[in-house]
């Protein structure tokens, strides 16, 4: 069973993701990408899909044209566990 990371645990992994922002209120970290127009962010959203298939992870996004906001946050643990941490790096490294 999945379990929301601690707070020492935060502490050392966050700044390891300096391009996402903690929501408290969501208790996810989030990310808002710009792309050139929608046909780049649909093959981003695409490409991040199949990410999230193969982690059996998968985000809170919305997209407006070119812009695609990502949410990371553990449903089956209430908030943030190590799941969101690697899709997040999984993300950044495409
Ligand atoms: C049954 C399936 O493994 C679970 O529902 C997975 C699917 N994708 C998921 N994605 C996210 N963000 N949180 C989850 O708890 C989760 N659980």
């Amino acid at each position: 069973m999945v379990k929301k990371l601690s707070d020492d645990a935060r502490a050392a992994l966050l700044p390891g993701l300096p391009a996402w922002t903690l929501d408290a209120a969501r208790d996810g970290i989030a990310r808002s990408f710009r792309f050139k127009d929608f046909v780049e962010a649909f093959g981003f959203m695409s490409r991040v899909a199949l990410l999230a298939e193969k982690a059996d992870h998968h985000p809170e996004w919305s997209n407006v044209w070119n812009r695609v906001d990502i949410l990371l946050t553990t449903h089956d643990a209430g908030g943030l566990s190590q799941r969101d941490i690697d899709l997040a790096k999984a993300i950044d490294a495409l």
